[in-house]
């Protein structure tokens, strides 16, 4: 009875009791029905461990690996099978096939089960109804009044940002990248905790690093596929490795927790510190977060999980997604000079980004989400497949799983095509790509954060670009893709200041 009543990914209850972690014995008890015909296969399987081999051999370049699955979805049509060992994988880069099983399929893929001991059953790694009741209660915090009350934290990071970059101007190429990743790091913590001075430096720089270390191990275990059984996890040190880590990055969330549980009671005894949204019917992050806990809706782990999971998922994004924009834009200066145009036409030479100043930066916004179409900062989408689902020409077999690639195609990874990076397309009533434009994934478990990451984006972009004119050349950026698509090397800017200090 249980066996014809279990979801086709889960281990039956005994077993996982013995084991915990080991995804073994999930791969063997997979049962995957193959009622419907398959698409073409990717070339080169072998029995058994499919085209395991392959993902090993080219996990060194990842990228490279996607694309070449990509090139070979796109010429059979969009739809082809990928066998990770006993599994099936469907791989798509038809957008509107894509778009049909993100919206069929919501639980997230047994890759992700890797990021539990970090992230516990947080908004990205959960499924089922934990993920479907948690997105409800968090999405307000995530609603436009409460991303405009963090305009002014967003202007005043921009404005640190620029100082930091300051004695930069004139010197020649340099890594912008790192600026923008710590000071994105800021930004999110400030605006999301809703406390002044939330973090220390150190400690900031401890999380970053700790998060990175993280995404390390997972991308061992993802092609090791020997790390995934505990003991030999646990016999090479990487248990030990992994556990540090975690600690490091759990303390953050600790020290928030405490300072916002502090802020909160003198701001109950006072009545007179205000955090940026309190007031406000939306609540910000973390208060919403100490609201539904006071209420019983969440425990204190799930607390913790919730903010590892906005962590995780928006500081490198978004400075990611920033670092390839200002490259962009420094590699074609004509459109530079077209968005500055606009962005001193709304908003004068130096003036802060207001509410109403937002919807009026329609360039801008162009120039951002052609930089997303170019380089996805999240360029997989991986899901299971619960239940059959019919794509315009297969039907999906339930207990497989998905890869969704829409955008890998269009990565400007080797050379820059003339007119590849067009802003104007998105202004441009025959441009069908708005639908199922995949950069903020798709359907009910697309990006959490979109309205967050596009608003603090253009605010960046308008103090910055006002301020600094960017050169660069791309003709040698080398990318590299694990879980966020980065530019590895090649993607230095130079930086001139527009205006004399004097005037
Ligand atoms: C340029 C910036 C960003 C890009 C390109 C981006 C892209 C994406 C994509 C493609 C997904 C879907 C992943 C999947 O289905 O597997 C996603 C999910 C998510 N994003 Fe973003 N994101 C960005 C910034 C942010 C920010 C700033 C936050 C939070 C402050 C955020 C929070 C989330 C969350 C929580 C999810 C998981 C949603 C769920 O599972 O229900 N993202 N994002």
């Amino acid at each position: 009875k249980y066996k014809k009543n279990r979801n086709k990914h889960e281990l039956p209850p005994t077993l996982t009791e013995f084991v915990p972690q080991s995804l073994w014995m999930r791969r063997l008890w997979n049962t995957t029905s193959k009622t419907h015909p398959l698409p073409p296969a990717f070339p080169g399987a072998l029995p058994i461990i499919g085209h395991l081999h392959k993902g090993i051999s080219l996990s060194s370049n990842l990228l490279n690996f996607l694309q070449i699955v990509s090139d070979d979805c796109v010429k059979q049509g969009g739809v082809t099978v990928l066998n990770l060992g006993p599994e099936l994988h469907y791989v798509i880069t038809d957008p509107q096939d894509a778009a049909l099983a993100a919206k069929s399929c919501l639980r997230r893929h047994y890759l992700m089960d890797f990021a539990k001991v970090w992230q516990g059953n947080g908004i990205t790694t959960s499924s089922g109804e934990t993920w479907t009741s948690h997105r409800k209660l968090l999405s307000p915090a995530f609603s436009l009044p409460v991303i405009h009350s963090f305009l002014d934290v967003f202007n005043s990071q921009a404005k640190k940002l620029i100082n930091e970059l300051e004695p930069f101007v004139g010197k020649g190429p340099f890594d912008h990248g790192s600026y923008f990743v710590t000071n994105n790091f800021e930004t999110l913590c400030a605006g999301t905790f809703g406390i002044e001075n939330a973090i220390s430096k150190n400690l900031g720089a401890t999380y970053i690093s700790a998060a990175y270390g993280m995404v390390d191990l997972l991308k061992a275990k993802t092609f090791k596929v020997w790390l995934q059984i505990d003991l030999i996890y646990k016999l090479v040190g990487l248990k030990k490795k992994e556990e540090q880590l975690v600690e490091n990055l759990h303390s953050l969330a600790k020290t928030v927790i405490q300072k916002k549980k502090l802020a909160r009671e003198n701001e109950a005894l006072s009545n007179n510190v205000k955090s940026p949204t309190s007031g406000l019917r939306y609540k910000g992050f973390l208060d919403l977060l100490m609201d539904l806990s006071a209420d019983g809706a969440l425990t204190d782990i799930e607390v913790r999980d919730q903010i590892e999971a906005i962590l995780t998922t928006g500081f490198e994004t978004t400075a990611t997604q920033l670092t390839f924009t200002v490259l962009l834009l420094g590699a074609h200066p004509e459109i530079q000079d077209k968005m500055v145009k606009e962005l001193e036409a709304v908003l004068g030479p130096d003036r802060d980004v207001g509410k109403d100043d937002l919807n009026k930066l329609v360039y801008t916004n162009a120039v951002i989400m052609e930089s997303v179409r170019l380089f996805p900062t999240i360029p997989i989408i991986l899901r299971c497949v619960d239940q059959d689902v019919k794509l315009k020409n297969f039907t999906m077999n339930a207990g497989s799983y998905c890869i969704l690639f829409p955008l890998i195609p269009n990565i400007a990874a080797r050379e820059m095509k003339e007119d590849q990076f067009r802003p104007e397309r998105w202004l441009e009533d025959d441009f069908n790509g708005h639908q199922d434009f995949a950069g903020f994934g798709l359907g009910k478990r697309g990006c959490l954060g979109k309205t967050y990451a596009i608003i603090a984006m253009k605010v960046l972009l308008a103090n910055f670009m006002r301020q600094y004119r960017v050169r660069a050349d791309m003709s040698q950026l080398q990318l590299s893709a694990d879980f966020v698509l980065k530019p590895v090397s090649g993607h230095e800017i130079s930086i001139e200041r527009r205006h004399s200090t004097a005037a």
